[in-house]
């Protein structure tokens, strides 16, 4: 097992340069939480080092002091060997480092120039041409082949990201945090974002990434250090650190303790009349039409890259999109089509993958926020007794692991993957006949993840269906049944125990491998579960 105790600052011996980024002795209170307990981290130039832990260990608050945005309460951070701007100069802190965040920053209407450039001149008046000019040579310069005209939006997400570090190696920084770069990339676009960071760690430039994809920061990073609850745990090169030890620091169990407490098992009795059915659902631009049936007591996975359609599915499911054709019924009851309150009332559960647009209400406690669309349900005669309230919110918070000070707790004072399980524990109270998750461990620590879904297994197993929609590979593996989808029809469908080459295969379109159940023509037939029943 690797050492409990952060190894002291490390010195730069004489002929090596001063660290790219060197922390030590952070400390940081949110009124009565310490976020971070006397941490330290050390990133070389050229440099990819990986920072994990659990939800709530301090990643972020450690961003937030090393970029600028937060007053550490102790402790120093220094750049190539110099003391960090003061706090508040913006300009100081942009030329030392910046942060790509999971949403990009990048505004989509404008163009790439524009956005290299975006509050650059303040008070100047901008000549376009010259601009577009340095935009060309700043692109060229860091090899990142973008045409300086288009417009963001029309953009891939990865190529967005290299405009944002183009922008912030700009500016002079040479350290760029990736806080959940290849949330939003299917497998190739990781695979070319990883590219560009390994030519740029090559100019010398250092990255500090940030991932609850282990298997990512064993492909990137040279060197990791592990959170927990405030504490630095360790600091290791990946290549000697196994990766149950790593998981063993992030979660202070024993190598190999975390186990699964839930299995794919085809339990779904196939007799039962199905929960939920699609009949021709279609989107126009988005999936043809589908039918489907979904058991009590299974969980369907429909699989997808980005462009799928798969993520579409879902929000039609749910009336957050009104589909172009077909119809939707659970337990028989046919649902009114984009209209979320019917979805809701029809006895759909949603788990949305965008929980800071779709999800919470910041300033209000755990407890409400996990029971809003249940206060009808909680006392007499629409009152909402507290006490129940309380009660429904313990029960999630230790179900679904979250971190918090209590059910009175303001979400806003959670973590992200703190706040997403909040997200999980609202779409649950309702007890749906029907949950459908949208990538719902997106965010979410890998002992977390394991929770998360156990409790959609358990959701199945009590007699409900579950669909769940993702491309992450180990969401799918609690399914009974996968479909994959590839431009908008499925192309193949699993059982459980498909292998994780041919289902990202299938993802990918290249659905013709062996082990293939790949069928044409399946939106039309069998992508439905029992369909030869009818
Ligand atoms: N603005 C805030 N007010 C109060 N508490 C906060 C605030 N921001 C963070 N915290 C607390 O600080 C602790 C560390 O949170 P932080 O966001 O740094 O965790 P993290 O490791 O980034 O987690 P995640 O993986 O979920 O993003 C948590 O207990 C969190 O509740």
């Amino acid at each position: 097992m690797a050492p409990e105790h952060p190894a002291p600052a490390p010195r730069a011996a004489a002929d090596e340069p001063a660290a790219a980024l060197h922390a030590h002795g952070i400390v940081k209170r949110f009124g009565p939480t310490r976020a971070l307990d006397g941490v330290g981290l050390t990133v070389r130039p050229g440099q990819s080092h990986a920072l994990v832990g659990r939800n709530g260990a301090g990643k972020s608050t450690l961003v937030g002091v090393v970029t600028g945005l937060h007053r550490p309460d102790a402790g120093t951070v220094t750049f190539a060997g110099a003391p960090a701007p003061a706090f508040g100069d913006r300009a100081g802190w942009q030329s030392k480092i910046a942060c790509v965040y999971q949403k990009s920053m990048v505004v989509p209407d404008l163009t790439v120039a524009e956005n290299l450039f975006l509050n650059r001149f303040e008070g100047e008046r901008i000549r376009w041409s010259r601009l577009r000019r340095r935009a060309a040579d700043l692109l060229a310069e860091y090899g990142v082949n973008v045409d300086p005209d288009a417009r963001a939006r029309e953009l891939p997400v990865e190529q967005r990201q290299f405009v944002e570090i183009a922008r912030a190696l700009s500016f002079g920084a040479r350290l760029i945090v990736l806080d959940e770069p290849t949330a939003q990339l299917d497998a190739r676009g990781i695979q070319r974002l990883f590219t560009k960071l390994r030519e740029l760690q090559s100019q010398g430039v250092a990255f500090l990434f940030i991932s609850h994809h282990l298997q990512e920061v064993y492909d990137l990073c040279t060197t990791v250090t592990v959170y927990r609850d405030a504490r630095q745990i360790l600091t290791a090169s990946v290549a000697d650190l196994p990766k149950d030890e790593l998981v063993a620091a992030m979660t202070g169990e024993r190598p190999g303790a975390s186990t699964s407490s839930w299995r794919a098992a085809t339990r779904a009795t196939t007799a039962a009349e199905p929960v939920l059915v699609t009949r021709g659902l279609a989107l126009d631009g988005a999936f043809e039409p589908l039918d489907l049936a979904v058991r009590p007591g299974e969980v369907l996975g429909v699989a997808g890259a980005a462009a799928s359609g798969n993520t579409a599915l879902g929000e039609t499911l749910v009336g957050m999109r009104r589909a172009t054709a077909g119809r939707v019924t659970v337990r028989g009851r046919t649902v009114r089509p984009g209209s979320v309150p019917h979805a809701l009332d029809a006895g759909i559960g949603y788990i949305p993958e965008d929980r800071h647009r779709q999800g919470l209400v910041p300033e209000r406690s755990v407890a409400e926020n996990a029971t809003l669309t249940v206060t009808d349900q909680l006392g007499p005669w629409g009152t909402v007794l507290p006490s129940r309230t309380r009660e429904f919110a313990r029960a999630m918070i230790s179900s679904l692991d979250i971190r918090t000070q209590g059910p009175e707790q303001p979400v806003s004072g959670l973590s992200g993957g703190n706040q997403q399980k909040v997200v999980v524990a609202r779409a649950l109270a309702r007890k749906p006949a029907v949950l459908v998750a949208v990538r719902p461990t997106a965010g979410v620590d890998v002992k977390s993840k394991d929770a998360l879904l156990g409790v959609v297994r358990q959701v199945a197993d009590r007699g409900s269906a579950a669909v769940i929609i993702s491309d992450e590979l180990d969401d799918l593996r609690v399914c009974d049944r996968v479909l994959a989808l590839f431009h908008g029809r499925v192309v193949a469908q699993y059982d459980s125990g498909w292998s994780d080459g041919e289902l990202v295969a299938a993802m990918e379109g290249m659905h013709g491998g062996e082990g293939r159940h790949g069928v044409d023509g399946m939106n039309e037939a069998g992508a439905n579960g029992g369909e030869g029943e009818r």
